[in-house]
């Protein structure tokens, strides 16, 4: 594990431990840290996605910068494993459908919510295991005659990392991540599908219905997507693609031309699939993830027990836990993972990185080695099956396509094998680098153990016959001077002066540039009625260069 960890996660981690903390945290703690982290140092920088802090870098912040804080990072975590689900999740999900909300129990859920805790109560009697929803406690100062109004109750969001609810943003974590839509105008055909955010997102074929939303890449637990647009109605809708507001109101996304990608997201049928929530924020409605979601996952919403009910969901069964799933467990004894059968268990054991022992998977004295490239085996079938197909084999039995058998150069320190004397000669170099000198070139930063590397380095990027270097403000170089000039045309039109090369100036606009194909494409773009040819008079010869006649 330690080799994979880079020098900048080795930074954030010191920016929040010290040696002696990091020290006592276990193996298996450090290895959930790095994975994390990991993830996080590649996903922020993805395009149109914020991702969070990992859990450690909020916690311990909030541990140095405020000490008296009312509940410890431990106490969090319990509750998030012994629940499972936000608060804020719970009651969200009661956003019914349209379309059934005539019965009695659909009535309880579509009430608009003046508070949460009321809604909550609400559902506790039909499903008890539903903690009832919290929101932070109102801290207002006493004041004559004047007492601040509490936000409204939609400008509430929940926030992953701090596991609370913070009215507009989190003061821990700063604005929470959020997945734009791709920019699409109204009224366009498909436009729905094609608001999905590319490279992130993809809408196509579901096995659960028709069209769904899958993730492209993984995505963490907090981000936020949205708002589902689609027209407002206020009569109900049989479309199958309404949710009503709190407010009553309903937002129908039937139509492909007005809505988004969100109207593909289809309903999950248990709490274990479910990856999204929904939720209401400032009169629109919006989606969270509310787990991590992998490469190729579809995301799920739940639509509601009323209309999670019309699809054959069963609601009082949702949160049940999915018993398939675990009855064949088989629990690896030195991590976490679980195994779907014995012999899945017995071989992961072995080479499980926890396993004190996982090296010596069987007897060092009993075990047979490939004469090719020492390679140990247990028994000796798998020995020879090896060695009818190991590479350094294959090489020294290469034969020439004139038919004859090749000559070999073989390394005496390692597998190595090559067909030619001088390779086998450069290779000896790879063992003994150590101590050894390094050839610098003295105009750039370029190092290498080989002479001829930096011979060729310099002829190629340091040539004195032709300066390739661009103006010591951009310092780009070149490998020939028309692509100097070609730069220079489009970064720096100034220094035109300095360009040698022949320039081709379009004369429909302003395009220039030293490429003789290049141009004559460039061209193609101008409609051919409005372009304008130059003929030779003596001969067939047309261009749109005037210089070229
Ligand atoms: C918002 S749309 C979801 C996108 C839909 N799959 C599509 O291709 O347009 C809701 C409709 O999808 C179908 N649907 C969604 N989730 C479902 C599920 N779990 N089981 C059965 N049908 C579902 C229902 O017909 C529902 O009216």
């Amino acid at each position: 594990m330690n080799s994979e960890v880079t020098p900048e996660e080795e930074k954030v981690i010191a920016d929040f431990y010290t040696e002696e903390e990091w020290n006592k945290v276990s193996e298996f703690e450090k290895a959930d840290i790095y994975a994390t982290l990991k993830r996080y140092l590649i996903f922020k920088d993805y395009k149109g996605v914020n991702i969070p802090p990992p859990d450690f870098m909020i916690k311990r912040k909030r541990l140095n910068n405020n000490s008296t804080s009312k509940q410890s990072p431990d106490k969090t975590e319990d509750v998030s494993l012994n629940d499972g689900k936000s608060t804020e999740e719970k009651s969200v999900q009661q956003y019914d459908y349209q379309n059934a909300s005539s019965s009695k129990e659909n009535d309880d859920h579509n009430q608009p919510q003046q508070k949460p805790q009321k809604k909550s109560n609400g559902k506790g009697e039909e499903h008890p295991e539903v903690p009832p929803k919290k929101y932070p406690k109102r801290s207002v100062p006493a004041k004559n005659y004047h007492e601040p109004e509490e936000p409204k109750d939609d400008r509430y969001v929940y926030c992953d990392n701090c596991e609370e609810d913070c009215v507009d943003y989190c003061k821990t974590c700063g604005k929470l991540s959020f997945l734009k839509d791709y920019p699409v105008r109204m009224n366009t055909a498909d436009r729905a599908r094609k608001t999905c955010p590319k490279g992130v997102l993809i809408v196509r074929p579901s096995n659960i219905h028709g069209l769904g939303v899958f993730a492209l890449k993984w995505l963490p637990k907090g981000v936020q997507m949205g708002p589902y647009e689609g027209q407002a109605a206020k009569q109900e809708s049989k479309s199958g693609y309404a949710w009503k507001l709190r407010d009553g109101k309903l937002i129908d996304a039937a139509n492909e031309r007005n809505s988004n990608y969100l109207r593909y997201v289809n309903c999950a049928r248990n709490s274990d699939e479910q990856n999204l929530v929904a939720f209401q924020y400032d009169g629109k409605l919006f989606y969270r993830t509310c787990k991590n979601i992998g490469a190729g996952e579809e995301l799920l919403v739940y639509y509601g027990h009323s209309f999670a009910k019309t699809l054959g969901i069963d609601p009082k069964r949702f949160y049940e836990p999915n018993t398939s799933k675990v009855k064949n467990y088989y629990p690896c004894k030195h991590c976490h993972i679980g195994l779907s059968t014995e012999q899945f268990k017995a071989a992961h054991q072995l080479r499980c990185k926890y396993n004190p022992n996982r090296m010596i998977t069987f007897d060092v004295n009993k075990a047979v080695t490939c004469q090719y490239c020492c390679r140990c085996f247990e028994k000796v079938e798998d020995l020879e099956e090896h060695e009818k197909r190991c590479r350094y084999h294959r090489k020294k039995t290469a034969v020439h396509s004139c038919g004859e058998e090749m000559k070999q150069f073989r390394c005496s320190e390692c597998p190595y094998v090559t067909k030619y004397a001088k390779d086998l000669k450069r290779h000896g170099i790879t063992h003994s680098k150590e101590g050894r000198e390094r050839f610098r070139c003295s105009q750039c930063t370029f190092t290498t153990y080989y002479k001829d590397s930096l011979i060729k380095h310099i002829s190629r990027l340091h040539s004195s016959s032709s300066s390739k270097f661009c103006y010591e403000g951009c310092k780009r170089i070149f490998l020939s001077k028309n692509m100097l000039d070609s730069h220079i045309l489009k970064m720096h039109p100034s220094l035109i002066g300095s360009v040698s090369s022949k320039i081709r100036a379009c004369l429909e606009c302003k395009y220039k540039t030293t490429h003789k194909a290049n141009f004559t494409r460039h061209m193609l773009t101008h409609s051919k009625e409005n372009a304008q040819y130059f003929q030779c008079s003596a001969c067939q010869y047309k261009t749109y260069d005037k210089s070229l006649i």
